[in-house]
């Protein structure tokens, strides 16, 4: 089973083994969210070289224990079986996060399909059974929850600490915060400027 928790991975950068299309994939994705990502690999496929030199380091090299010793987030990225196991057994020995890109069973991490709105951050899995569905429910997530969401989110934040300041009782608190969320964007702003006043 697969529990959902939001890592700072930003605080730790991430290595990744293989460079083809899905090492490339998982890269993105970790320097979206500003992540140092170092992907050893004897081949890199050419996106890979018009990267952000700020965030990705390319090690030209097949995969040795060195390249990881020192990190805790690992993706096992190659296109042989065997190798990908071998670092999802010595990751899992050593108290690492690995995500073994064709083995579920290996990984003890899974990289989401995801829709990010500001900090509204909804992802979506099916514990392997289909990446597919994932993406197809990412696309109809999106539609739904559209950019609008992201000064949305923000602002109900603004709103959201004016509120747990100024209300003492808990009871009531609650019901103000829960209350806030069925308001529109344009109330929010309403009530955002009235207690800056
Ligand atoms: C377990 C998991 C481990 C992990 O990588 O974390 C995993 C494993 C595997 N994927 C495979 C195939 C495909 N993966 C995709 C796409 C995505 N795969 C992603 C995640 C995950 N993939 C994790 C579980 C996610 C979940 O629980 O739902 C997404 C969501 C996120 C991301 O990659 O960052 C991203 C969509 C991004 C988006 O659109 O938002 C497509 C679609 C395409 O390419 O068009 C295909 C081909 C079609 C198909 O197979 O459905 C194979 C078989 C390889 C083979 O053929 O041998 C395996 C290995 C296996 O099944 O054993
Ligand atoms: N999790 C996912 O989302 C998906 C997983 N897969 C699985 O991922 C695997 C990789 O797929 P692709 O990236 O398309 O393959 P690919 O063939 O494009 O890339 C594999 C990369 O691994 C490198 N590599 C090989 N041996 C290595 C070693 N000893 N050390 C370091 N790097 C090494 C190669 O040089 C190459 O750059 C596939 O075998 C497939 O089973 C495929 C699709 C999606």
């Amino acid at each position: 089973m697969i529990y959902p928790i939001n890592i700072k991975t930003e605080d730790m950068g991430v290595v990744i083994i293989g460079g083809g299309e899905v090492g490339y994939r998982k890269c993105v994705n970790f320097i979206n969210f500003k992540t140092n990502v170092t992907v050893i690999s004897p081949e890199f496929i050419d996106e890979f070289y018009k990267l952000d030199r700020n965030l990705v380091k390319l090690v030209k090299d097949n995969y040795k224990e060195e390249y990881i010793n020192d990190s805790f987030i690992v993706v096992a990225a190659t296109n042989n079986k065997e190798i990908n196991k071998e670092i999802g057994l010595y990751c899992r020995n050593n108290s690492k996060l690995v995500n073994v890109v064709d083995s579920i069973e290996m990984s003890n991490f899974t990289t989401p399909s995801y829709v990010k709105r500001g900090d509204l951050l909804i992802s979506i899995s099916t514990g392997g059974k289909s990446p597919s569905l994932s993406s197809k429910i990412k696309k109809e997530l999106e539609d739904k929850y559209d950019e609008s969401y992201e000064e949305y989110t923000r602002v109900l934040g603004e709103v959201r600490k004016d509120i747990i300041r100024k209300y003492e009782k808990k009871s009531e608190k609650k019901e103000m915060l829960n209350r806030l969320v069925e308001l529109s964007l344009e109330e929010l702003k309403a009530i955002s400027e009235n207690h800056i006043k």
